[in-house]
């Protein structure tokens, strides 16, 4: 039995659903997120606004598959050192944007930079090299490996990853003890460390998630990406989970993640991008974006069941409307 599921049940307190686990998910009053409110407070909420203090650009990036046109973003900025969620509907085009931003997919146009450095036509590999990384869901091969083998394999400088550095094993080992070290003070920050010795593929849904986080922050990274961190996590641990992630940011980095449902944006993000159709259609402080015209006819387009968020949040006419397209069904 996992651990999520042990506790769940012993305390009476535990949220049931996510919806409610969210809902108890404070903001962090850290300095960072202070920071990034009153700078994000004078930024104007309109597709493709100026950022103050940007890390990634993005102009004309479009990728089709065959007729049809799954991403055709204009321009973006991602501002340094607060944390970004890209929201939209189901085949909004998230993920296909986020493989093409991360080096996994080549668009057909566009360009887009990291710190000032191009990365069109970088691999995913040298992505990452720039500080630049994504978490990756855990495979079938790295189920089989140990908490602790996954996050070595993950550190960028191990040679034992390569023949020649496997052939030079004293250089080898002093890596690879310097890399332990790091890797179970990163564990110990999860509360993974006491798993460090278990398969990887033993851990809960929620844990997984933990380890993605954990490798990436191997490579010592400036921005982070990660993609649904959410999905599939027990309500039991997503408030740990959004806790780990605005720990991120409040630690100097800059995170930006994929997300469909607005619940999981509204209490932790600074900045929130909605895409709709494979383009941009709004982006703002969770709290303006929600009422975003916009916004809720991509979402109510796309799926007429999906719950926008807290209704204290919608202004009484956009509830109103909702209510009556509600009545009409
Ligand atoms: N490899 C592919 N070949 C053909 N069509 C694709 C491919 N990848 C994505 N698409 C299409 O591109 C559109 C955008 O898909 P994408 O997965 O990027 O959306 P998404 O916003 O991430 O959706 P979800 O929230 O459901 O993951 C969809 O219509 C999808 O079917």
């Amino acid at each position: 039995m996992s651990d999520e599921t042990q506790n769940k049940g012993t305390e009476v307190t535990e949220p049931e659903t996510t919806v409610e686990a969210l809902d108890t998910v404070e903001r962090s009053d850290s300095v960072a997120a202070k920071v990034a409110e009153h700078v994000l407070a004078k930024v104007e909420p309109t597709v493709g606004v100026s950022k103050p203090d940007t890390i990634m650009v993005v102009d004309d990036v479009v990728r089709r598959f065959g007729g049809m046109t799954a991403v055709d973003v204009g321009h973006l900025e991602v501002q340094r050192g607060v944390i970004t969620a890209l929201i939209g509907p189901n085949g909004a085009g998230k993920t296909t944007f986020f493989n093409l931003l991360t080096g996994f997919d080549k668009p057909n146009q566009g360009s887009w930079s990291f710190e000032g450095r191009s990365l069109h036509g970088m691999s995913a590999t040298k992505v990452a090299r720039n500080g630049m990384v994504r978490t990756f869901q855990l495979t079938k091969a790295l189920s089989r490996l140990t908490v602790l083998q996954n996050m070595l394999l993950a550190a960028m400088d191990n040679p034992g990853e390569n023949l020649f550095g496997s052939l030079v094993r004293p250089l080898w080992a002093g890596t690879e003890k310097r890399n332990t070290e790091k890797a179970l003070e990163i564990l110990a920050r999860f509360k993974l460390d006491t798993k460090k010795d278990d398969y990887a593929g033993s851990l809960s849904g929620g844990q997984r998630k933990l380890l993605e986080m954990a490798r990436a922050l191997m490579t010592d990274p400036t921005m982070i990406m990660l993609d649904e961190p959410m999905a599939g996590v027990n309500p039991a641990l997503v408030q740990s989970l959004l806790h780990h992630i605005q720990a991120l940011r409040d630690d100097g980095m800059t995170v930006l993640f994929v997300e469909h449902d607005m619940h999981a944006v509204r209490h932790i993000s600074d900045w929130v991008v909605v895409m709709a159709e494979g383009k941009i259609v709004a982006e703002g402080p969770p709290k303006s974006v929600m009422q975003d015209q916009a916004v809720i006819d991509a979402y109510l387009g796309a799926h007429h069941d999906t719950d926008l968020g807290d209704d204290s949040l919608l202004d009484p006419a956009v509830l109103a409307r909702l209510e009556a397209e509600e009545d009409k069904r």
